[in-house]
């Protein structure tokens, strides 16, 4: 006869001994800690969030950072390849989120179903002598494949999207929502936090002030001279030489160059760009969760402009995007900027569409 107590030590070591399979980690298919009797809990009611791309170099650093988020409570990863060694590894972290890891597209819709939040650094990086353009023959696709994906399983998401080139992958998202009847432009964002944070970094290092105690908008796009900074709109208000001006404004326009360059064909930015995913995915958190003036940067359905997306101020609330900030007073150097910004822009935006389209 079985002493009592024995069936359930046996069955929790055989739970035990599953997680600790480095073969099995909490993939789709195995120990659900949701809906089966497993023991760990997610310590406290949250978000739900996905990252698809997430075994890549930005998703890695961004999915540990996203677990010590506490307003996650569950964590996807999804990826077309390695997931199970990413899930594992981070599945040991002592943080209250749950992580589970999905592998290839015949999970995708498991990995999308139910997600509060969707945050896409799934792609190919640049190389040093490319542009984000050149990535479009084959980032578009994924994010064409995944969007597709996210129609069917998850259209009420949030979609933070980071592959490149941003003023073309947005623009994609947006027709295939549009063409699967589920689009909502105030849940579609694509991330431009990156610049922001560089905007903060280098200015703060002219000026000798914090970087924390900066706060540099940036506006148009995400490549080249799309991204413009407003330096005259800063916090805490500063004036600049023109060669101040020419010199900040210039190196935020090639932040991501700069990096490129320096890794010499080992990718592009991957761990400064999961700090500004997390702090933008954070925000867009905040704001579900009801918080007052959560206010960002972002690349955006918009009528700022004559154009149909931009990147500016937006106030994030239970909704996504609840209001797009106008661009203020510039002055003459950020006027021509802009001129600039809306002709390339323009370009990039309409070869997404006619992608999406055909
Ligand atoms: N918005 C921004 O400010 C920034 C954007 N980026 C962009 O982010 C993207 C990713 O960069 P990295 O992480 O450095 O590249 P990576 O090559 O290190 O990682 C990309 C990951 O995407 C995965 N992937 C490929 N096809 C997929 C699919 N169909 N579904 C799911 N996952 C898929 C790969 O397996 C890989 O793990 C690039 O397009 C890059 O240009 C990079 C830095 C800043
Ligand atoms: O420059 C790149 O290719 C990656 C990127 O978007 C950035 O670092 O801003």
């Amino acid at each position: 006869m079985q002493q009592q107590g024995e069936g359930d030590a046996s069955q929790r070591i055989a739970r035990i001994s599953a997680h600790l399979n480095p073969h099995k980690p909490q993939m789709e298919g195995s120990c659900n800690l949701e809906t089966e009797n497993c023991r760990a809990k997610g310590g406290a009611p949250g978000f739900k969030v996905a990252i698809l791309g997430a075994a890549g170099g930005i998703g890695q650093p961004l999915s540990l950072l996203m677990k010590m988020n506490p307003l996650v409570s569950v964590l996807h990863l999804y990826d077309v390849a390695n997931t199970p060694g990413v899930t594992s590894d981070i599945s040991h972290m002592d943080t209250s989120a749950v992580v589970r890891g999905f592998l290839g597209p015949q999970q995708l819709e498991n990995a999308l179903t139910g997600m509060d939040l969707i945050i896409i650094p799934a792609g190919v990086p640049r190389k040093p002598g490319m542009t984000r353009d050149d990535l479009f023959n084959i980032n578009a696709g994924i994010v064409k494949t995944l969007c597709e994906g996210i129609a069917k399983s998850c259209p009420k998401a949030i979609v933070n999207i980071i592959s490149n080139p941003v003023n073309s992958t947005v623009p994609i998202a947006a027709e295939v929502f549009k063409k699967s009847g589920t689009y909502d432009p105030r849940r579609l964002l694509g991330v431009t936090m990156l610049d922001v944070v560089r905007a903060n970094t280098f200015v703060a290092e002219v000026l000798g002030l914090d970087p924390r105690e900066v706060d540099v908008p940036v506006v148009g796009g995400h490549a080249g001279v799309t991204i413009l900074p407003l330096l005259s709109q800063m916090k805490p208000p500063c004036s600049f030489t023109s060669e101040e001006t020419t010199y900040l404004t210039s190196r935020i326009q090639n932040g991501g160059t700069e990096v490129v360059e320096a890794k010499a064909g080992a990718g592009s930015a991957t761990l400064s760009m999961a700090y500004a995913a997390v702090k933008f995915a954070d925000a867009c958190l905040r704001g579900l969760r009801g918080d007052a003036d959560v206010i960002k940067c972002a690349f955006v359905p918009s009528v700022v402009t004559e154009l149909p997306f931009f990147a500016s101020k937006v106030r994030l609330g239970r909704n996504g995007i609840e209001e797009i900030y106008p661009l203020g007073l510039l002055n003459e150097f950020e006027r021509v900027g802009l001129e600039m910004a809306k002709k390339e822009l323009a370009g990039s935006i309409e070869k997404g569409i006619s992608f999406a389209m055909k």
